[in-house]
């Protein structure tokens, strides 16, 4: 992660980092088809030795993915003097260049939300003007479809290692006191991003971090740009797709798996 306290254009770009060129390792992002028995197999493998996978079939109906994206086209459409009044992040509500609490900086803008069923967007959505209820009624469905299909990973990864009960990992997501977020990030274009690739250096969107929670599901509207990072040190593009969830297991997800191989060894 990059941290700066004085945010310029030079601070959103960087040496660019070590991708993987070891022809003899390399990998492919595994892939989890959630309508076929068989992939929960290799479920927690793909846990495990990757961190982070493909999921394919996910249940996740396309016209929910397709309002949001459209809400959320709409909301960053907006003047910024518009999106400030949802900001500054406390952590929720609009945020732009600044990320978390830690002076961290990225070519970014993005909606932080509680995602909470009962939650009310009403502060943050001022931008919506007459009919805030609308973005409100299209973030809960695809938070409560993408919720569920989160949920099901996790009972089929609790299945596979055996685990009782089959919630074990699904209930904390459900639970009251989750700390789900719901984020959509934008990145929008750059002025220098051109010259600064051509001097080989490049714009840092979200900088290199770890995601504390159980685990993050992320989609893209079909661009590449995120980069994940392998055992070795190296990074790998994870390639634009418009259909497709990509999961990652968060830190969270990762201690409560050491501690359950500890207490198997026992
Ligand atoms: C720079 C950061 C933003 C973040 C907290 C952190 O220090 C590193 C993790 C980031 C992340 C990623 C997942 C979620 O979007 C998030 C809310 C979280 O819990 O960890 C963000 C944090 C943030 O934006 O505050
Ligand atoms: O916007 C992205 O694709 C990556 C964002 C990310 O890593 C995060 O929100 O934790």
């Amino acid at each position: 992660m990059v941290a700066l306290s004085k945010p310029s254009i030079e601070q959103f770009f960087m040496k660019p980092s070590k991708p993987n060129t070891n022809p003899l390792i390399f990998p492919t992002i595994p892939l989890i088809d959630l309508s076929k028995p068989e992939s929960k197999q290799h479920l927690v493998k793909a846990c495990q030795d990757f961190g982070f996978f493909k999921v394919v079939n996910h249940g996740v109906p396309t016209k929910f993915i397709k309002k949001l994206e459209s809400e959320a086209l709409k909301f960053f459409s907006s003047p910024l003097s518009t999106k400030e009044k949802a900001g500054p992040p406390d952590p929720f509500g609009y945020g732009n260049k600044r990320i978390g609490r830690n002076g961290d900086v990225g070519w970014v803008e993005y909606l932080l939300l509680n995602a909470k069923p009962e939650s009310d967007y009403q502060r943050y959505l001022s931008v919506f003007e007459e009919n805030p209820e609308i973005f409100q009624g299209v973030v809960n469905d695809y938070v409560t479809a993408v919720k569920k299909m989160a949920c099901e990973i996790l009972e089929l990864l609790a299945d596979e290692m055996k685990l009782q009960p089959r919630n074990v990992f699904s209930k904390l997501l459900m639970d009251e006191q989750s700390d789900s977020v719901f984020r959509v990030n934008h990145y929008p274009p750059c002025p220098e991003f051109q010259e600064n690739e051509r001097n080989g250096r490049k714009l840092v969107g979200f900088g290199e971090h770890t995601d504390p929670q159980i685990i993050s599901v992320l989609r893209s509207n079909n661009t590449s740009g995120l980069e994940i990072s392998l055992r070795d040190g190296s990074w790998m593009s994870v390639p634009a797709d418009s259909d497709s969830f990509f999961i990652n297991v968060g830190d969270s997800l990762q201690v409560l798996n050491n501690h359950i191989l500890q207490l198997d060894k026992h």
